[in-house]
């Protein structure tokens, strides 16, 4: 069995009269430790798919299997529990506490899960242990990114979800922040969603899911997933 399987997953929005189909009848499997990355236009039902995975939402219809555990079938409490233990989340707009230091952010981590990773690898393995004491305020865009990639992958998540991680940065230091997540995937052995409208972005996947008019399109696998240096956009 793979690692995450989504079996005919459908999300409908009811608002009045109007029904919305975001996502309908997707399916596609995941193996453990992959790097896949969701492509589509907006409006294309990604972040939809990102919140049913996330345990953020629930299917209207279909099977979302991860590591086993069907999370279209979880209670409320079971969902908060997955998304406590089993869930990385990197946002476009960061989400750091403000008051809080980098390390500190980090720290967080360790309080909500009981095996977290150690603070300071965690922190070297994104470049940031200089800036350990540092603020959010202090710190650029993507060393803001960085932490919020520590703070998710010292959990040791079953899934890291990225939502447009690079949304808020320029061209090199998105490419840098996607590095880090790449190689924190690769060490850490997470399996790495990554949700872009960014074609050229997709290429870093040893997984690309093109979904379109809420539907899946295509699902490509990459034997050679192409090195960030030599991705352009
Ligand atoms: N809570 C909601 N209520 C009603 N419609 C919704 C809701 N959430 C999403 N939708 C609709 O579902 C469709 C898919 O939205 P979704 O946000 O998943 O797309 P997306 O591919 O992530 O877009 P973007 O790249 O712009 O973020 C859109 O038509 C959107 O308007």
């Amino acid at each position: 069995m793979a690692y995450i399987e989504v079996v005919k997953e459908t999300r409908t929005f009811q608002n009045g009269e109007q029904t919305t189909v975001a996502n309908r009848d997707i399916s596609f499997e995941v193996a453990q430790g992959a790097v896949v990355t969701i492509l589509g236009p907006s409006g294309a039902g990604k972040s939809t798919l990102l919140n049913i995975l996330g345990g953020m939402d629930s299917p209207t219809s279909g099977q979302v299997l991860i590591d086993g555990a069907d999370v279209s079938q979880m209670t409320a409490r079971q969902l908060t529990t997955y998304r406590r233990q089993d869930v990385g989340f990197v946002f476009q707009f960061y989400n750091l506490v403000p008051n809080l230091t980098a390390r500190e952010n980090v720290e967080l981590a360790s309080q909500i899960t009981s095996d977290a990773l150690d603070v300071d690898e965690v922190l070297e393995l994104v470049g940031l242990t200089h800036r350990a004491n540092n603020f959010p305020a202090q710190l650029s865009g993507g060393e803001q990114q960085r932490v919020a990639i520590a703070r998710a992958v010292a959990k040791k998540p079953k899934l890291l979800l990225c939502d447009e991680p690079t949304g808020a940065l320029d061209y090199q230091t998105g490419k840098q922040v996607l590095k880090v997540i790449q190689d924190a995937a690769k060490q850490t052995e997470t399996t790495v969603i990554i949700v872009t409208h960014n074609s050229a972005i997709a290429q870093m996947g040893d997984q690309v899911i093109r979904i379109n008019d809420a539907q899946v399109q295509s699902v490509e696998h990459n034997a050679h997933p192409v090195p960030l240096a030599e991705i352009e956009w």
